[in-house]
């Protein structure tokens, strides 16, 4: 049986003849006059582009509606006919044609399929991109990426089309539809041919849906009488006379009152039946009162076909005569006439009726819930409903956040390739034209609705706790991550804090430029419940928020927010080392065999949590007992490998900071690399395989002379590396660069600023990545794959602090690791330094200024620097050596070859034996009396006893000294 409902034309606009431009008032001239002064429970949304014409077109009819929640069929159009877009299902049978490999066929078409976000299509491409073996596979796949526009824009999710998330073609409905269309049909002549082959389809099933109950009532009446239906009605009437036919109806009229069921639960049932439509009691029964008086008492016109006639009946009352239809308090929206035809609907229901109005329908609802495809749709069900006004009892949709970013990129005005950009765009232009409260208007996303109560300042201490600590940071490939860590003692009514609010707050003060595409909350407990109490418990406290489906709970806190830098936390307790914040598991983890020597203080009550003693005491040799602390891996699994950190001589208080492998955005630097948006000029289509067996080197050698940097054992070249070391160690004065306007000089607000001091020109590798055609294990691709060294923390005994050692040999000209840390413009170092006392913070600070003053003035937010104080990873132990350092940093371009960002490598000057310290000359002039050199670290004694120090003060031997003195009296 074939039901058509809700029917969605995207891109409709295209049904116009191409130089004939989109006459919006025309179309709705002839739309009222058409059908909205006969169906006034129409409903029409529609959205235009840029261009004025229309992008989308929604509208539905009372037996679509009735249809819809019955049966859940939606008609969509052909999204890509007439349109430069590409139907999914051609493009998964080219592709078979034309990659010939299973595997990437599946690969290719997955993409298809499966509802994708922009970044996750960039992200999957890549995997795709790997998988290629023949250069026909590649040339065939780069024509489709760069067709992307045509195709990928449909597949984005999550778009409601009705259960269909691509181009597809409905083959069945279009082939059907097609008929009565004719080529180039004007939009307003187009709508009615639709309404005509609609008709046709309800008239086939409603004709069919006649022969079966015939059949059926035929059978029946053989056996018993109870099944006088309309159809039996009809029957009659064409081949009785009038006067038989009234006979047969006062017949009919007594068997009925003898098999039907009471009056007063027939009432009672209608008033069931159209509760779910938002009709209240009073309303059904006074239009029963109105339908008996025409249908002379007789009731089964009103039940037949569920109550069908009852429900158009009560919605086809004009408002002013819709005695009872509309509540009276409520206010009547006020549409602009002129732009929104008609009052879309007289329907409206509580939140609370809409839910009921699906309850026949439990079981599917239920599965609704379960699946984020269905939800979307639900929401949609739900936007329905409400497409004119929200009742009194229901929660405002609340978007402002997301619009707030949608209207940044509105604002943002870059020419590339942005599917989700338009698609805003189109949404606010819808917005605007109906001219209603956005929140009640049918949802372009369904997977993000929020269904957030609204915040109440006022009552806030009812409703949850502030955050303890929330941090929030966008990566350079503009993904937004934010922590909240809080407490949740089992004692308290603990709530967690409100998403929305949590958002604006980390909005106001972290975050200036980020896009909020998806909102997917991950989040765990550290409480006593089992898993699934504390399952239950998180699942009731974010109930208002829809997000039962994402909701994830983890075991333990170290999982809490897997995408976050996790803390490491270590604490004194009772005089001892402790190390809080790790689960006993993962203590033992740890610690394996020596685990069952420690001492483990079960933490708080509350807690799964314990509090280590991983100062695991032995008696040295001098009979004095002394404390060894061993953290198997400091990244906590965030490297490839484990870097260790071991403690071995004294308990020196242990670093506390962020381990984050790569790089984070602060605020305001101008480092944004969405994938989506880097353009091809900006990429090496040439990249095959593995660039560094290709005889003709791709262009993403040219930044070093058309000779890739790295060999193919993945070691940086001898010469290359020999001319950044002699650069580093012997500068000449004609390598440093001088800026016109010295950021650093500027940055310190001083009326008279000082000139430039010079940067040191350096010499660049430039990486194949993730846009380029290469596969993933492209020799050119060095420094994205991360440490792959065997690492480790120690304690130095010079009294350097902490400091870094292989605990392997290691060539010359091997990658050790990048410098990582929050990217932060120089302005926000500055301000960050002035507010900290005692400039503590330099000692992880590193300038970005490779490219300075090769260009003209650079703006303030590409004036770039890197601050691993906070968040940074295994780099920012790497102690300080003059001249003779075993580490040399040779910047490296990834994702762009603009030099005011990029990655600072750090890679062997020479063979260095395992347990040696790894050490990189920061380059500070330690005789800067003003400390005005402009590094952002400041100099300090050095201690790293290289024959070549620069460091010639007298205080050096007192330092040292002091740290002896320090050292024995700890010990
Ligand atoms: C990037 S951190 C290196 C790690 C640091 N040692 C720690 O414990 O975290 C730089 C700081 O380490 C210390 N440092 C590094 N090299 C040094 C050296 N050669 N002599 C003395 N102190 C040094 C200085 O305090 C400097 O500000």
């Amino acid at each position: 049986m074939v039901r058509v409902c809700w029917r969605r034309w995207q891109r409709a606009s295209s049904m116009v003849s191409k130089d004939l431009r989109w006459q919006r008032d025309e179309f709705f001239d002839v739309l009222r006059w058409r059908r909205w002064q006969r169906a006034s429970s129409m409903v029409l949304r529609w959205s235009v582009d840029e261009e004025n014409r229309l992008a989308n077109l929604f509208w539905r009819d009372s037996t679509s509606l009735l249809d819809y929640v019955a049966f859940g069929d939606v008609l969509i159009f052909d999204i890509t006919y007439k349109t430069n877009m590409l139907c999914s299902w051609h493009m998964a049978r080219n592709a078979q044609n034309n990659l010939k490999d299973e595997e990437l066929v599946r690969s290719f078409q997955a993409y298809l399929w499966e509802p994708i976000t922009v970044n996750k299509f960039e992200k999957k491409w890549e995997f795709l991109k790997d998988k290629v073996t023949t250069h026909k596979q590649k040339e065939w796949l780069q024509m489709m990426y760069a067709k992307r526009d045509a195709w990928v824009k449909s597949c984005l999710r999550p778009k409601f089309f009705g259960g269909m998330c691509t181009t597809q073609c409905v083959e069945c409905m279009n082939k059907f539809v097609k008929d009565y269309l004719r080529k180039c049909v004007k939009m307003f002549e187009c709508i009615p041919a639709i309404d005509r082959a609609i008709a046709r389809i309800r008239n086939t099933s409603g004709k069919d849906d006649f022969d079966q109950n015939s059949q059926r009532n035929h059978r029946q009446n053989l056996e018993s009488m109870p099944s006088l239906t309309s159809d039996l009605e009809g029957r009659k009437s064409s081949i009785s006379t009038v006067l038989v036919l009234e006979n047969r109806k006062e017949e009919t009229k007594v068997v009925n009152s003898l098999v039907m069921p009471p009056k007063n639960s027939r009432m009672a049932d209608a008033c069931r039946a159209m509760k779910p439509f938002g009709i209240s009691e009073g309303q059904t029964k006074a239009a029963v009162k109105e339908l008996l008086k025409v249908y002379a008492n007789s009731w089964e016109f009103i039940i037949d076909e569920n109550y069908r006639l009852l429900l158009d009946f009560v919605l086809d009352q004009k408002p002013e005569e819709g005695k009872g239809v509309r509540s009276k308090n409520k206010k009547a929206p006020s549409y602009d006439k002129t732009e929104f035809v008609e009052l879309p609907t007289k329907r409206y229901c509580t939140r609370q009726q809409k839910k009921q109005a699906l309850s026949p329908l439990e079981h599917s609802t239920s599965c609704l819930e379960k699946s984020p495809l269905k939800r979307a749709r639900q929401s949609n069900v739900d936007n329905l409903f409400s497409d004119s006004e929200e009742s009194e009892d229901s929660q405002p949709l609340v978007r402002r956040s997301r619009r707030r970013h949608q209207e940044r990129e509105v604002l943002d005005s870059g020419n590339n390739f942005d599917p989700l950009r338009n698609r805003n765009t189109q949404l606010e232009e819808s917005f605007n034209l109906i001219g209603e409260d956005s929140s009640s208007d049918f949802e372009e996303d369904g997977l993000k609705l929020l269904e957030v109560e609204s915040l109440n300042m006022d009552n806030k201490d009812n409703v949850f706790d502030l955050p303890q600590f929330v941090a929030a940071s966008s990566t350079p490939k503009g993904d937004l991550e934010m922590s909240m860590i809080c407490h949740s003692s089992p004692q308290s009514d603990f709530c967690p804090p409100h998403f929305d609010e949590a958002l604006e707050m980390v909005e106001e003060t972290h975050i200036k430029s980020c896009r909020v595409e998806e909102c997917f909350v991950e989040t765990g407990t550290d409480s006593t419940f089992d898993e699934s109490t504390a399952q239950d418990v998180l699942a009731s406290k974010y109930d208002h928020l829809s997000f039962q489906s994402e909701l994830i709970l983890c075991k333990n806190l170290i999982k809490v927010i897997p995408h976050i830098p996790k803390h490491i936390a270590f604490g004194c307790y009772d005089g001892l080392q402790c190390l809080i914040g790790f689960a006993r598991k993962d203590i033992e983890n740890i610690f394996g065999e020596t685990a069952k020597r420690l001492k483990v203080i079960q933490g708080h009550r509350s807690s799964k949590l314990c509090k280590v003693e991983a100062a695991h005491n032995y008696h040295s040799s001098h009979g004095v007992i002394k404390s060894f602390v061993y953290i198997d891996d400091i990244s906590r699994g965030e490297e490839r490998v484990k870097v260790s950190l071991e403690n071995g001589r004294n308990a020196e208080d242990l670093p506390i900071f962020f381990y984050i492998p790569n790089n984070l955005v602060y605020k305001n630097a101008y480092v944004k690399f969405s994938l989506a948006r880097i353009s091809h000029g900006d990429c090496c289509s040439h990249c095959f395989g593995d660039c560094l067996t290709s005889p003709v080197p791709c262009v993403c050698a040219a930044e070093t002379g058309s000779q890739f940097a790295y060999t193919p054992g993945g070691f940086v070249k001898e010469k290359f590396l020999e001319e950044c070391i002699s650069l580093k160690r012997e500068p000449k004065q004609d390598q440093y660069l001088y800026c016109r306007n010295c950021p650093l000089q500027r940055s310190k607000n001083e009326k008279s600023s000082m000139p430039c001091k010079g940067h040191m020109l350096r010499k660049f590798i430039k990486e194949c990545w993730s846009k380029c055609w290469c596969n993933k294990k492209c020799g050119n691709r060095i420094v994205q794959q991360s440490i792959t060294v065997k690492l480790q923390v120690f304690l130095t005994p010079e009294g350097k602090g902490w400091g870094l050692r292989t605990l392997e040999d290691l060539p010359p000209g091997a990658f050790v690791c990048e410098y990582v840390g929050e990217i932060l413009t120089n302005t926000e170092l500055h301000e960050r330094n002035v507010g900290s006392p005692g400039n503590k913070n330099t000692h992880y600070q590193v300038l970005l200024d490779a490219g300075w003053g090769s260009k003209g003035v650079l703006k303030d937010e590409e004036v770039l620097c890197l601050d691993a104080t906070v968040y940074g990873n295994v780099a920012r132990f790497i102690n300080h050596r003059c001249f003779d350092a075993t580490l040399v940093e040779i910047p490296v371009e990834v994702e762009t070859p603009d030099h005011h960002y990029y990655h600072i490598a750090l890679f062997t000057t020479r063979k260095v034996d395992a347990m040696e310290e790894l050490t990189w000359d920061y380059g500070i002039d330690f005789n800067d009396c003003d400390h005005d050199s402009g590094h952002p670290m400041k100099p300090f004694y050095c201690l790293c006893g290289s024959p070549f120090c620069r460091d010639h003060s007298d205080m050096k031997g007192d330092v040292r000294l002091l740290t002896y003195v320090r050292r024995r009296r700890r010990v």
